[in-house]
């Protein structure tokens, strides 16, 4: 991902997943990422069709925050009920930072202020048009480390790297 203060955001490589209950919201999710100039590249590690109940959501959301700690992708986006299981898993993974937001600020915010690789949604608990949506205006934002936010987030990776 290419950021050049000013500039719109380009070249994202994300990772999108789900399980069974965010399979719908997955589909329409890497169709829209896959037509988006911003988007270099869309990852889908499933679930899939006629495999939905394969992997659950700790498999899906462990295995994409691996992708982005391991700096195979940007971000990732992933879909289950709640979103709830899915940001629990990939905070599991170091160096990630996962959240379920369902609403615009919350969503500009996890980057802003928190700098979250990974965005968590529920198909049980928002509409599509607005899931689509949060992740339209999810990847025009980018974190900097510059602002008072920088400082807060380093104790979390400090933390981390002490453990
Ligand atoms: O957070 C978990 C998700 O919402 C999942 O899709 C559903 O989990 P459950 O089948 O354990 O309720």
């Amino acid at each position: 991902m290419q950021h050049l203060k000013g500039a719109p955001l380009v070249g994202f490589r994300v990772v999108v997943g789900s399980d069974d209950a965010g399979y719908q919201y997955k589909q329409a999710i890497v169709e829209d990422l896959n037509q988006d100039p911003r988007v270099a590249e869309v990852i889908d590690i499933g679930v899939h069709e006629g495999t939905l109940h394969e992997h659950s959501y700790p498999h899906i959301g462990l295995a994409a925050a691996q992708k982005v700690a391991a700096g195979e992708a940007d971000r990732a986006v992933l879909v289950c009920g709640t979103g709830i299981g899915m940001a629990i898993s990939a905070n599991k993974v170091p160096g990630i930072r996962a959240t379920v937001a369902h609403d615009s600020y919350s969503v500009e915010r996890s980057i802003l202020s928190n700098d979250c690789q990974v965005l968590a949604l529920g198909q049980r608990v928002i509409g599509l048009h607005l899931a689509r949506r949060l992740v339209k205006e999810w990847l025009g934002y980018a974190f900097d480390a510059s602002t008072p936010s920088g400082a807060k987030v380093a104790v979390i990776t400090d933390f981390e790297h002490s453990c």
